[in-house]
């Protein structure tokens, strides 16, 4: 599978981009998109998914242009959009299925796959009461379990995370990595830790715009040898903030330690190992 979005555009009204002049290469895998918010990620999902279509620019699928031929790409998608909504008084196994007809479903192995999805998101037990009942981290694994309903070829989820605890955000990463095995899969997020563990590429957004892309590794060696932590004085520090820039500032009774990108050391800074969370603050503050 292979996604070329070229010089993508999307104008909301005369002076309003959403996205601008945007061109990325995704090949099999999964490619964490993150950005702040209001930088373009749900209407670049939105696009890819065909739902909305670019004011400039092509958007291809192995070399089918799907601005011109939605089908192809319908019938190969799965998305979680970031609003997805549910009917309350079905419950999940019936949703499921109603999902299924729309996606034009069926078959044998319906059933079976409606139970994988429901153990693999953790929903059978409840799979028989209304999802109007449901919790947001559940109505959110219905999304999921909708969107992989078709064994889809590519696959946008837009914030999958949201609502979701700790340990489901687990179970919803093992998920998406043993089934991102020979597809596209596109996570949306503006937080970090959500895709470092599993995407194997990253694209980093704002204001409508690509800032970079590339594996974790290259991304991250744009910080590399960059990143000190020191501790300083309360009162010393807004002094500090104004002339570096801080990736955080942790607050202790009188002391204040700050992690801040420098391309000099000074005596006091100690070098810290950089990470991606220091890769994307730099980039996006920059
Ligand atoms: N239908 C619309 N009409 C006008 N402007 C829009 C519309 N949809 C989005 N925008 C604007 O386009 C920009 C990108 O929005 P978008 O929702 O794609 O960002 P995002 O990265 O998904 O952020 P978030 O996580 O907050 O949704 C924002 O400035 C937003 O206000």
């Amino acid at each position: 599978m292979k996604l070329d979005i070229q010089n993508v555009s999307k104008k909301y009204n005369s002076n309003k981009y959403g996205l601008k002049e945007y061109t990325l290469n995704i090949e099999n895998g999964i490619l964490g998109l993150l950005g702040p918010n209001g930088a373009g990620k749900s209407t670049l999902l939105k696009m890819i998914a065909t739902i909305s279509k670019p004011s400039n620019g092509s958007i291809l699928l192995n070399k089918n242009n799907v601005v011109k031929d939605p089908n192809y790409m319908r019938k190969q998608l799965g998305y979680l959009p970031q609003d997805f909504g549910v009917y309350p008084n079905l419950n999940a196994y019936e949703f499921l299925e109603y999902m299924a007809a729309l996606k034009g479903i069926g078959g044998s192995q319906l059933k079976q796959r409606i139970a994988f999805l429901l153990e693999g998101l953790n929903l059978t037990e409840v799979a028989k009461k209304p999802i109007g009942n449901y919790s947001g981290g559940m109505k959110q694994r219905i999304g999921i379990a909708q969107a992989l309903l078709n064994h889809p070829k590519i696959l946008l989820f837009d914030e999958p995370t949201v609502g979701l605890d700790p340990e489901e955000r687990v179970r919803f990463r093992n998920l998406i990595s043993e089934l991102a095995n020979d597809c596209i899969v596109i996570l949306s997020s503006h937080i970090v830790s959500d895709i470092d563990t599993i995407a194997d590429q990253v694209a980093i957004m704002k204001e409508g715009r690509l800032l970079c892309q590339g594996n974790q590794k290259a991304i991250i060696n744009n910080v590399k040898n960059k990143v000190y932590e020191i501790t300083m004085n309360k009162e010393d520090t807004p002094n500090f903030i104004k002339q570096h820039i801080v990736l955080n500032t942790i607050r202790k009774k009188d002391t204040v330690t700050v992690r801040y990108i420098s391309d000099t050391s000074i005596a006091s800074a100690i070098p810290c190992e950089a990470t991606l969370e220091d890769a994307y603050l730099y980039t996006t503050k920059k």
